[in-house]
């Protein structure tokens, strides 16, 4: 399997998995994407269904390592990590209401669903690095629970030194302490005078700086990574098999803030599971909401939430969508993400935008809605919610139609917002014991400005340790 961007061409060196995996961005700013979509069988989907997580993830990862990473390699990886979860089934189904389901994606190290591929990013990145004999240094942004699933997997790890960004006094306190109660040397966390925004601008503008970038060997492990899709794809398989699948077609509902997600939905899709709508839920920072309605991707300030990890206004991935959509014309990605970038505003082409909408829905709460949701779940089926899971349920509700099961992706562990799900239940969700003592651990991390070449100035201290 051959890697193109979605800013550049297909040429004869085009990388492989283990090449993208290591750079994260590709080099004209733009996303990696595969060259093809691999397609899946209808027998060997149903082949499938026996199948455990981890055959399943090493089968479905296993198509985009093509040439690069072997079966057998990935099988192995994948049962180290996955037999880690703290739940037999790796990603449970539960049913929430006649025909809506929850897909527990948070029973990983660090309760988020980040953990379904940023475990086995670790494994992919250590292999790959042996190989090569290389080191290099993760530079990531998070609104709160990709920096601590991946600092988590790439702690102590000695041929990678990792850098997180958060925005300051914006994450919960517990997914704050997950990221700074790391200790281990090869770990760095620096809270931002900015937003998550902010964040990923200075992440991107890293790559930009070639020189930085190899002086630094800087690789990326946020959603912008094509190798965190591909882990992510598993589990929407897996559901839909559960529930059905591929006899039958299943819909999902994704709380939504960088579009990776979701993404990872649509690309199953793209390989032949039989899908049929895929809405997402936003909270009051509803740009892709907006864009569904009414075909407006305006940027405007972001505002904290309830649901403070999809408090994010520019979500990277959409653009991977977007070169789909225009029929995978560089040319014209680059164009529209250069205008985005200098104006704020996308201009998606109108047939682009009726083309998403086939598939796509929207649907934002506010924090009222988001705590009125988690209530009733509660209320009526007894079903303890975080508020970015229950804005997935909520999503689920609003767009379920008889006969075809509305799968609601759950993506935090309720104990990760406890302040939110005692608020609006009344029970304080306890977090598990390997966590229990989160609150008298040491904090290590360093409160830097908005500023650009402070924040490179610190990734380059940390890098030469
Ligand atoms: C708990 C939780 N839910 C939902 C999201 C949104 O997912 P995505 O950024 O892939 O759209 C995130 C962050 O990414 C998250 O941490
Ligand atoms: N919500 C995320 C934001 C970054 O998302 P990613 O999927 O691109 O890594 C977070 O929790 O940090």
């Amino acid at each position: 399997m051959r890697y193109r961007s979605t800013r550049g061409t297909l040429d004869a060196a085009a990388p492989d998995f283990s090449d993208i995996l290591l750079s994260g961005l590709a080099g004209d700013g733009g996303l990696y994407m595969p060259d093809h979509w691999p397609h899946i069988p209808r027998e060997t989907l149903t082949s499938w269904r026996s199948l455990s997580y981890a055959d399943l993830a090493a089968e479905v990862i296993g198509l985009f390592t093509e040439g690069s990473i072997d079966r057998d390699t990935l099988r192995t990886m994948a049962h180290d990590v996955y037999g880690r979860f703290d739940h037999a089934a790796v990603a449970p189904l539960v049913e929430v209401e006649d025909g809506l389901f929850s897909l527990e994606l948070f029973h990983g190290p660090t309760l988020a669903f980040k953990d379904m591929a940023m475990q086995m990013l670790g494994r992919l990145f250590e292999h790959v690095l042996k190989q090569r004999n290389h080191h290099v240094t993760i530079v990531g942004a998070t609104s709160g629970d990709t920096g601590s699933a991946a600092i988590e997997a790439f702690r102590g790890r000695e041929h990678v030194s990792i850098v997180i960004l958060h925005p300051h006094n914006r994450t919960s306190e517990v997914q704050r302490r997950q990221m700074t109660t790391v200790l281990e040397d090869n770990v760095l966390n620096i809270a931002v005078e900015g937003d998550f925004d902010d964040c990923q601008d200075m992440v991107k503008a890293m790559f930009a700086d070639e020189a930085f970038r190899t002086d630094c060997s800087l690789s990326a492990v946020n959603s912008i990574n094509w190798a965190r899709i591909a882990a992510q794809i598993p589990y929407y398989v897996r559901s839909a098999l559960a529930l059905g699948g591929p006899d039958r077609p299943v819909s999902f509902a994704v709380p939504t803030g960088n579009f990776g997600n979701i993404l990872a939905a649509w690309v199953a899709s793209q390989m032949g599971l039989p899908i049929d709508r895929l809405c997402v839920g936003s909270n009051r920072n509803d740009i892709l909401t907006r864009f569904l309605l009414n075909n407006d991707m305006t940027k405007r300030q972001v505002e904290p939430s309830l649901s403070p990890s999809m408090d994010i206004q520019v979500s990277s991935n959409f653009e991977r969508l977007l070169f789909e959509m225009l029929g995978r014309d560089p040319n014209r990605c680059r164009a529209i993400m250069e205008e985005f970038r200098q104006t704020g505003c996308m201009a998606v082409p109108h047939d682009a935008w009726e083309q998403i909408r086939e598939t796509f829905h929207g649907i934002a709460l506010s924090d009222e809605q988001t705590t009125d949701t988690m209530k009733a779940l509660y209320a009526e089926s007894h079903y303890l919610a975080d508020p970015h899971s229950a804005i997935g349920l909520a999503a689920g509700r609003r767009f379920h139609e008889a006969g075809v099961p509305m799968i609601a992706a759950a993506t935090a562990h309720p104990a990760k917002f406890p302040d939110a799900v005692k608020k609006a239940t009344g029970i304080h969700p306890e977090l598990p014991p390997h966590l229990a003592d989160l609150f008298s651990r040491k904090e290590r991390y360093d409160v830097l400005p908005n500023d650009i070449e402070k924040i490179k100035a610190a990734v380059r201290t940390h890098r030469g340790r």
